[in-house]
């Protein structure tokens, strides 16, 4: 189905908030854009309709998975399960947005199925992609912070205002749904968990729900992090910090560094320059080094021929399953212990390297 460019036909599942950040990274990419969604497809096709790349509708998720190479999955966290499985019976090479799925028994029978089938699986971890926090990975992996002793994620945004994020069973809530990219990127940074403690809180102000969450990670190595995710009032700018310690030094970041001031107050004018950068539901992101065009640039290759990506499919797996033992520890107030076996199996690279098999 690739176009007379070689460009693929990429069929995307959704059209709410992060399909719309998907968008200029497969408009580079593909050479047709097949939609489908319950029913805001046809405005997102007609808000992307500019440029050269045609933006189609399907109108059901076969017709789609009939048009379409690959398919980028941008749909509520309990539907991925299905979406993802169908894709994949229909012998197409997935994205999937994170978390993969709602439980990690489901996220590895779809890693599963992907390798039984030769075919490429990647969980869309996108803050791999962000140039604060690879730089980070850069600095561990040179040895430049020594051995790691402390790590603190924090992430904070306005609590979500499409109706099947405050519903637990359906997201997970702010641990499987927000936290899960600092989980993923405790693991990247410092290695396979061990333990996880965790505790939440939910309230009402004003009409608002609020959700907050801690969670320690003891990692197998012996350094100990601390994620803490906030979804806090509708004014609240989404922001991102985290600070890294070990034996050779430090490394901090915080998204409101380059601002004077910063004030997140409920009030009718914000404070300047906040709407430049992020609104309360997604990062700011510049431009030139869009992240989720990275992202989907790397798997696209890897899918195409080209070399491992940054994220494998077992790590989507892993991350929800370190976000299901905090959630068990919140249930529990017990710590859980993930008996340092941990995933890092080569489960997530069987598919591609079983596929290369193939060629
Ligand atoms: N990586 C990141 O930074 C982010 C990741 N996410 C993740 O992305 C996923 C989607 O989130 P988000 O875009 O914010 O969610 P939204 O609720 O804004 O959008 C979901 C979209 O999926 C469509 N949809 C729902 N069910 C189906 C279905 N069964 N088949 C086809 N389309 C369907 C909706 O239809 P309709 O056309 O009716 O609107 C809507 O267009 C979640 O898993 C979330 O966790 C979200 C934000 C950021
Ligand atoms: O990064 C993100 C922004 O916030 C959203 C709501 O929690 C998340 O779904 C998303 O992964």
């Amino acid at each position: 189905m690739v176009n007379s460019d070689g460009r693929p036909v990429i069929g995307l599942v959704g059209a709410g908030g992060i399909s719309r950040a998907h968008m200029p990274g497969l408009l580079g990419l593909a050479g047709e854009i097949c939609d489908f969604s319950q029913d805001g497809a046809e405005m997102l096709a007609r808000e992307f309709s500019e440029g050269p790349v045609p933006v189609t509708l399907a109108s059901s998720l076969d017709e789609l998975l009939s048009r379409c190479d690959i398919v980028d999955v941008a749909t509520p966290t309990p539907t991925h399960f299905e979406i993802v499985r169908a894709a994949l019976e229909a012998g197409r090479d997935v994205i999937c947005e994170k978390p993969m799925t709602r439980t990690s028994a489901d996220a590895q029978a779809l890693v599963d199925l992907a390798a039984d089938k030769g075919l490429h699986l990647y969980p869309a971890h996108v803050v791999r992609y962000f140039p604060e926090y690879a730089a980070l990975k850069d600095a561990v992996d040179a040895g430049r912070l020594g051995d790691l002793a402390v790590l603190r994620f924090v992430r904070s945004g306005a609590f979500p205002t499409t109706p099947w994020f405050a519903d637990v069973e359906a997201s997970g809530g702010i641990v499987m749904d927000q936290m899960i990219h600092d989980l993923d990127q405790a693991r990247w940074i410092a290695g396979p968990i061990a333990r996880v403690s965790a505790m939440s809180t939910r309230t009402v102000s004003d009409g608002n729900p609020v959700e907050a969450a801690h969670v320690i990670l003891t990692h197998v190595g012996g350094a100990v992090t601390q994620c803490s995710g906030v979804w806090g009032p509708p004014h609240l700018e989404f922001t991102t910090e985290y600070s890294v310690a070990g034996t050779g030094g430090t490394l901090a970041h915080s998204s409101r560094a380059e601002k004077r001031y910063s004030a997140h107050l409920n009030s009718a004018d914000p404070a300047p320059g906040a709407q430049q950068r992020a609104d309360g539901f997604l990062p700011a992101v510049d431009p030139a080094e869009d992240p989720y065009a990275l992202e989907l640039c790397d798997y696209v290759s890897a899918i195409e021929g080209g070399p491992q990506p940054r994220v494998s499919a077992a790590d989507g797996v892993e991350a929800v399953r370190i976000a299901e033992a905090a959630l068990e520890s919140i249930a529990t107030g017990q710590p859980v212990e993930l008996g340092g076996r941990l995933a890092e199996e080569p489960n997530g690279n069987l598919a591609a390297e079983k596929k290369d098999g193939l060629r």
